[in-house]
């Protein structure tokens, strides 16, 4: 039997439903001080020991008695060392019979013994009091206190050596599914590489857990069984990840149902849906959607405050900024929708770029600086509109972060990467909007700098595009475009001709960008429709995609660069050669962070990089134009 309706109770509501179910009984461990970072107190810590530990002299200079010094108020007085006062340096401790510390800029040192001072000194002057800094018996720290360095050093100053802490849970990570394969072995069709468990164990370290990684348990029902029963005997929480849903061999809810009870089935939350929350032995099993963006997000959901929950502590507050969304934001009612962004300022403006929406979309969590949260009952956002954003990155590292828009180039990351090389705290945010979407964002102040691929005659588009805007333009490489076909050409494609062909099937690239804009020209002189080219819809959205879509042939056919044809050891068939070239805001290319791109962009180390491309002509790379 299949489930096909799931629950759909917010995700606050679904976490207090299985919160209120359970109680942690964390033990007492003593470890190390040293090795206490990150633990929580178990209990108040008390000093065993005062700091400093006897009257100590705070300042290098003298040791006196005071009340010896008064004579210095009617004028300069004399004193002898051994009778009247000792030398002495900071921390060192202070001699029975004195009571007061003179710096020593205010001793005039006449040799053989004798200092002259000209003030009285004032008791207690100087002097670090035994205890001042930590008392003996006084409570360093509270209980259920997650301790930082700064707590360490306050515990061994206290002369406490080994700390008090709470047990971390066990949380138990079963990554499901018989098409899984642990990273490193052959990948087959049909086939997936396990990552979303090593991700798992990552965060629940993170978040103050010892991961239990129990390796991958096929769909088989009595294995699924055997492999919950055993991880809820020997751990605290158990994670279980993938078949969540509501497919023949989804079989987490019903082996949940049946060893314990299912608590919630289905989350209002997009994505993350088909969240299963369940108790077995009064200890919560969460089974977890196997798409790796719900996975980690309801991770988040869920583990992260139950491990909190473990040790007592507030969730920490999230980081938020304000920023402004370039694209709207459309969806359906019914559930909180989670939207990755990236961020990016561009002339105090902070823009927020909506990423790919997709639960599959692994990169996205990677490229993602921000996470929107649009709740159940709205319909989105609209082009323009300020938004309240979770961050995920600083502040500071979302304020030096390069936004580039624009044509598709595979050498741009590798720009990124020699720039970070010179100087760490820039990244490169790049958007694939193609050549006529560069020149709109970078028109609309959405991009420090656009890529286009400028032709003559029609490709000089940019120009009046740009007009009113004050731009640098830069040549960055010339680059071949061409036929990708399968190796060896089975299908004998010569030119745009050969596109109308039945049987032969295109995969072609977004409208806007210039390869597109290149293609329809070259289908344009052969007198062919669109419509009449199987594929001519179908959008890859990099070079490299769409030779992969060529190399795994789902298409016969792409118009692309033949460094794209090469990573695949695909057939190319030239075309033509154009000029990849990049547009700056002057204000970014007159920056310091526009100089510094400037100068990678002309480094040897670039050009010699570009032309490892095939099809890449560096020469004039980093020229004004
Ligand atoms: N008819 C319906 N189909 C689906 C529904 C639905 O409501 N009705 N929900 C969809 C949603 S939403 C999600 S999310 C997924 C959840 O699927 P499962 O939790 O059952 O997971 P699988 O189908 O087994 O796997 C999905 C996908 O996840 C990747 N995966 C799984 N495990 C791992 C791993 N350990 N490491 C890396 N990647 C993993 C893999 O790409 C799988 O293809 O169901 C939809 N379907
Ligand atoms: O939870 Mo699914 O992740 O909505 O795609």
């Amino acid at each position: 039997m299949r489930k096909t309706v799931l629950d759909n109770i917010p995700i606050v509501e679904a976490l207090y439903r299985l919160q209120r179910r359970i109680s942690f009984h964390p033990e007492t461990e003593w470890v190390p001080v040293a090795d206490a970072g990150g633990r929580v107190t178990a209990e108040p810590v008390r000093a065993v020991s005062s700091m400093p530990a006897y009257p100590a002299s705070a300042m290098d200079g003298i040791a006196v008695r005071a009340a010896e010094t008064a004579a210095a108020s009617q004028g300069p007085l004399r004193l002898r060392e051994g009778k009247d006062f000792i030398f002495i340096n900071t921390g060192d401790p202070l001699p029975a019979d004195k009571d007061a510390v003179i710096m020593i800029e205010r001793v005039r040192e006449l040799g053989e013994g004798i200092v002259e001072i000209d003030e009285p000194a004032i008791a207690w002057k100087h002097v670090r009091q035994a205890g001042e800094d930590v008392t003996r018996g006084e409570v360093i720290l509270p209980s259920r206190h997650l301790l930082r360095p700064v707590d360490l050093g306050a515990l061994l100053a206290g002369g406490v050596t080994e700390a008090a802490v709470l047990s971390k849970p066990r949380v138990a990570v079963i990554p499901t599914g018989s098409e899984i394969v642990p990273p490193g072995k052959e990948v087959g069709r049909g086939q997936i590489i396990e990552f979303n468990g090593t991700v798992f164990a990552g965060f629940l370290k993170e978040w103050g857990a010892i991961p239990d990684y129990r390796g991958i348990v096929p769909d088989e029902i009595d294995a699924i069984r055997r492999a919950v029963s055993a991880a809820v005997q020997e751990c605290d929480i158990v994670v279980l990840n993938a078949g969540s849903s509501a497919g023949t061999r989804d079989y987490t809810w019903r082996v949940l149902e049946e060893l314990g009870e299912v608590v919630v089935h289905g989350v209002a939350a997009r994505p993350g849906k088909p969240v299963v929350l369940a108790l077995i032995d009064g200890k919560p099993v969460l089974g977890l959607p196997g798409y790796p963006v719900s996975a980690y997000l309801s991770l988040e959901w869920f583990a992260r405050p139950l491990i909190q929950s473990w040790y007592g502590l507030e969730p920490e507050e999230k980081r938020t900024a304000t920023a402004r969304l370039t694209r709207p934001v459309t969806v359906k009612p019914g559930a909180t929708d989670h939207i990755r962004l990236r961020l990016g300022r561009v002339d105090k403006e902070l823009h927020a770029f909506p990423l790919s929406r997709g639960a599959g979309a692994t990169l996205s969590m990677v490229r993602a600086d921000a996470l929107l949260r649009v709740p159940a009952e709205s319909r989105g956002f609209q082009t323009g509109e300020e938004v309240q954003v979770e961050l995920y990155r600083s502040p500071e590292a979302i304020d030096r972060s390069l936004l580039f828009s624009g044509s598709d180039d595979p050498v741009l990351p590798c720009l990124e990467s020699m720039l970070r090389e010179r100087d760490p705290s820039f990244s490169l945010s790049m958007e694939w909007t193609g050549s006529l979407g560069g020149v709109e964002a970078l028109k609309k102040g959405e991009c420090h700098m656009a890529g286009i691929h400028a032709r003559g005659g029609r490709g000089c588009y940019f120009q009046k595009e740009m007009k009113d805007i004050s731009y640098v333009r830069i040549h960055l490489a010339k680059r071949r475009l061409g036929w990708i076909t399968a190796p060896g050409n089975p299908l004998n494609i010569q030119g745009a001709e050969d596109l109308a062909r039945t049987r032969i099937d295109l995969v072609n690239r977004p409208r806007r960008s210039g390869t597109r804009m290149l293609l329809e020209e070259l289908l344009e002189g052969k007198g062919i429709e669109p419509a009449m080219v199987s594929g001519f819809s179908r959008e890859a959205l990099t070079h490299l995609r769409a030779a992969s879509a060529v190399a795994c042939g789902t298409a016969d056919v792409a118009l692309g660069l033949e460094a794209a044809a090469s990573t695949f050891g695909l057939e190319f068939l030239p075309v033509r050669e154009e000029n990849y070239e990049i547009l700056l805001r002057r204000s970014f290319y007159e920056s310091d962070a526009g100089e510094k791109w400037m100068d990678v962009l002309r480094s040897r180390g670039f050009r010699q990089a570009l032309e490892s491309y095939p099809g890449y002509d560096g020469t004039r790379c980093g020229e004004v134009l």
